[in-house]
């Protein structure tokens, strides 16, 4: 093996499958076993095949069909768990038999009770009758996390004696720190004679969200090795998660000086793939695969992203197979952010006034957390019906609605720029209640011949548009209004209708004025 490769061995259907409440049927361990090979692990464990029928013929179908990496199968340092892991593997190309016992004092004294040279016979044992099978032969000290070093190197002198060529330490409880399992690492290195004639391997839980740190602490130490599965699924809080280390190898090599096979563009689906049929949600936050990995919120990163992507981005996202980075709008943001936008939806720097859609975007984006394209759309469109020169301004709304026949609306408008008035009304509904007290308080007589609400966007916030046709003096006008609230947007689309009706009285006025002269 070149020593500077890490091998990745992927347990995802083995240790990740034991953590899931609903089994994978033999079809979905096909698609995951395919998506893990094409990502490029070395070795995958696909099950423990004495445990269930079903379980023998999945790994049997796996060994017969999935090519490239060993396919592996569990199995305890038993001879019919050993027999049946040989069997169901024996369609692979390459193959690998995993035996294991525990070696630590409380798993010896409680669950096996045996003595440490009594467990160690048995995995002499079944490493030999494993070698009868395939000469790749791994084998586990279960808890070794929770192993005295010296009784450690006792139990692997002697399985490597027996023919296992790679030597798994896993942290079964996860319950050492990084400094103590690479110190477990180096003491192995040290106190086993043979150790040079196999690959130390390392087998992380996550019970203190410590797996990847000490999958990666080992590496460091000198172990060649790692076992983990995708999406860090696994017995409890779970195992090293692949794609983090993975990572973590690939983008800071100048300190692990390690390769791996990985294929990192595949990560993303393979982890989307996992967490669909395994029904384990990744968490918006999880490193490399979460939905916010490569997502910027707040505008002095956004404005940095924008300038020069590795500001805030120490990995790319198309380098785990992901399209692009996300610039989410929120009221944390900044108007760079704003402006790009703008500029990628087609819009030039004269179709809109940044300072004035940026105050437009921040009311939006407080009550509505995050804004979208179409809503930034929207606010330039609202600003466009919108001018400093109309006539009608609306200064306050409040619309009651309810299920009683009576409905209520208080409405406040600015007339001409200086003429301040208030009404309350009652309607059907506020929408109506609300027209009634515009139309007394205005005393246009118009009529509404057409109404339509729909939504820009998407959601139960998305922003409403109430697009009115209203009859006056024989014309029709259409007004719009947009707004987050739908009697807002009722109320604007009515004003719109107001202001082009006065406008259109204005230039009457003119050409009477100038036939009279
Ligand atoms: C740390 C890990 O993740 S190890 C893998 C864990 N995965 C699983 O357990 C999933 C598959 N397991 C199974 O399907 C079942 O537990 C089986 C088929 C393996 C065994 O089932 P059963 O025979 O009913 O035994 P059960 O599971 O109740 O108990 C386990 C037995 O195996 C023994 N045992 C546990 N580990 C080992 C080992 N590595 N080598 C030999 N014997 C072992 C236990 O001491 C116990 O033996 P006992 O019956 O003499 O007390
Ligand atoms: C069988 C071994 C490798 C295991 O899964 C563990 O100890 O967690």
């Amino acid at each position: 093996m070149n020593q500077d490769n890490v091998v990745i061995f992927d347990t995802t259907l083995r240790d990740g499958e034991q953590a899931l409440r609903a089994s994978l049927s033999k079809r979905e361990k096909l698609q995951i076993a395919h998506a893990i090979a094409k990502l490029g692990v070395d070795v995958m464990e696909v099950g423990f095949p004495v445990s269930s029928p079903g379980d023998f013929d999945a790994v049997k179908s796996i060994a017969e069909q999935v090519k490239g990496p060993i396919i592996c199968g569990l199995a305890r340092a038993m001879e019919k768990d050993i027999i049946a892991c040989g069997e169901a593997l024996a369609p692979a190309e390459k193959r690998r038999i995993h035996t294991f016992i525990a070696t630590s004092p409380i798993h010896l004294e409680h669950k096996l009770q045996k003595t440490l040279e009594q467990a160690t016979d048995m995995a002499v044992k079944a490493i030999k009758l494993a070698k009868t099978y395939t000469d790749d032969v791994e084998f586990s000290c279960e808890d070794a996390g929770r192993t005295p070093v010296a009784d450690l190197a006792y139990v692997i002198e002697r399985a490597i004696d027996a023919g296992a060529t790679t030597i798994n330490i896993p942290d079964t409880v996860g319950y050492t720190e990084p400094t103590e399992f690479a110190e477990i690492i180096a003491g192995i290195k040290q106190q086993v004679p043979n150790i040079d004639k196999a690959i130390i391997s390392v087998h992380c839980h996550n019970d203190l969200g410590l797996a990847v740190a000490n999958s990666i602490a080992a590496v460091q130490a000198g172990a060649r090795q790692i076992e983990c599965t995708v999406n860090g699924i696994g017995e409890r809080a779970g195992n090293c998660a692949l794609e983090e280390v993975a990572m973590i190898m690939q983008t800071r090599k100048e300190r692990f000086g390690v390769t791996t096979n990985i294929k990192s563009e595949e990560i993303f689906r393979t982890s989307k793939l996992v967490s669909q049929l395994c029904n384990m949600p990744v968490q918006q936050n999880k490193a490399i695969v979460g939905a916010n990995a490569f997502a910027h919120s707040s505008g002095i990163h956004q404005d940095g992203i924008l300038k020069a992507q590795n500001t805030y981005e120490i990995m790319k996202p198309e380098h785990i197979g992901m399209q692009s980075n996300e610039l989410n709008l929120t009221s944390r943001s900044g108007r760079h952010v704003i402006q790009h936008r703008m500029t990628e939806m087609g819009y030039s720097d004269k179709d809109y006034n940044l300072n004035d859609i940026y105050d437009a975007f921040l009311l939006l984006a407080d009550k509505k957390g995050q804004v979208h394209d179409y809503d930034l759309e929207a606010i330039v469109f609202n600003q466009q019906l919108e001018e400093e020169s109309d006539y009608y301004k609306l200064n306050s709304l409040q619309g009651l609605s309810s299920n009683l026949p009576v409905n209520t609306a208080t409405v406040g408008i600015t007339i001409g720029g200086t003429e301040v008035v208030f009404k309350a009304e009652t309607g059907n509904g506020p929408i109506e209640a609300a027209y009634k007290a515009l139309k007394q308080m205005t005393k246009v007589d118009l009529d509404i011949i057409d109404f339509k609400l729909n939504s820009k966007g998407e959601g139960a916030d998305a922003i409403g548009q109430v697009d009115i046709i209203a009859k006056c003096k024989g014309r029709n006008f259409h007004g719009t209004g947009l707004a987050t609230d739908i009697i807002h947007a009722g109320v604007k689309a009515y004003i719109h209708v107001l202001n082009l009706i006065h406008r259109a009285q204005q230039v009457e006025d003119i050409k009477e004025k100038h036939q009279g002269i």
